[in-house]
């Protein structure tokens, strides 16, 4: 694996950003999590170029990567450029720029995709579905040339699983408890729990629903007091346990990582 490390002001600067990089000549600026999601969404975009098919990813990295996409082709710096998003929203957000969209039927092989990650080992593999959409990111990123993953600093680890934060698992909505159970039995100390969102009901009064996929499925979330050891074994184990769909554990599909952190962007290369 390469490295390049880059600092933050060799960036092309987006308009909107011009007062916190210039500021960055001066020592003691901080940048927000979101600024530097913005950093490293739009230095993915670098890799873009007119004519690709490009995968949309989803989250609050990949958005700043499609708006950037949506501006770069209003300027006309971009043409001809076809996305495949990864999600209803991202669908949404990229009709809204005026990105060309399509799909996976009509496009089997796609250039390169950009896409956010929850967490990233130092071998470039991810958790990714902490926002529900994991099976669409991972049918696509399946498929395309290049996968450049974008995250800032906070997302790297050591090892996936040990943050303490959710693992999720797309499950069939049928007999979710049994399946969630059948989870939970697999690890040593993990705890399984169905994802939920409150709603509103018209009395006002608060609900919680399960949070449905948008393939009408349920999520899972695994929370790891140990270790979940051999990420393949994991990988293979989750996979094959009937009512799942899929899970967020995404094993040797990045090859390339760009990281915005407080010193620089780092870019990794497979
Ligand atoms: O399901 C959501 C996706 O896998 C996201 O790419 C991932 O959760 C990272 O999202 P964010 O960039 O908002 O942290």
């Amino acid at each position: 694996m390469a490295f390049t490390l880059l600092h933050l002001t060799s960036l092309e600067q987006p308009s909107s950003m011009e007062v916190g990089l210039s500021s960055l000549s001066t020592p003691h600026v901080i940048l927000n999590q979101d600024e530097l999601k913005k950093i490293a969404g739009y230095k993915a975009v670098e890799f873009v170029t007119s004519g690709m098919i490009v995968g949309l990813g989803t989250g609050s990295t990949a958005k700043h990567a499609v708006d950037r996409i949506g501006e770069l082709m209003r300027q006309g710096r971009l043409k001809n450029i076809v996305g495949i998003p990864t999600s209803k929203k991202t669908l949404e957000q990229a009709v809204s720029l005026g990105i060309p969209v399509s799909d996976l039927d009509s496009y089997s092989v796609v250039d390169l995709a950009i896409d956010g990650a929850d967490e990233v080992d130092p071998y470039m593999n991810l958790v990714k579905g902490r926002g529900g959409c994991l099976l669409r990111e991972k049918m696509m990123e399946c498929a395309c040339k290049k996968f450049i993953v974008v995250v800032d600093e906070s997302k790297l680890v050591t090892h996936l699983g040990r943050s303490g934060l959710a693992m999720p698992v797309e499950v069939v909505p049928f007999c979710w408890k049994f399946t969630a159970k059948r989870l939970q039995d697999l690890f040593e100390d993990c705890v399984a729990k169905l994802r939920t969102v409150v709603c509103y009901c018209q009395d006002g009064n608060k609900m919680e629903q399960p949070f449905v996929t948008d393939n009408g499925n349920y999520i899972i979330d695994l929370y790891f007091k140990k270790d979940i050891g051999d990420l393949n074994v994991a990988n293979n184990t989750i996979l094959k346990l009937a009512g799942v769909v899929d899970h967020g554990i995404f094993l040797d599909m990045a090859t390339t990582v760009i990281v915005a952190g407080k010193l620089g962007v780092t870019i990794k290369n497979k």
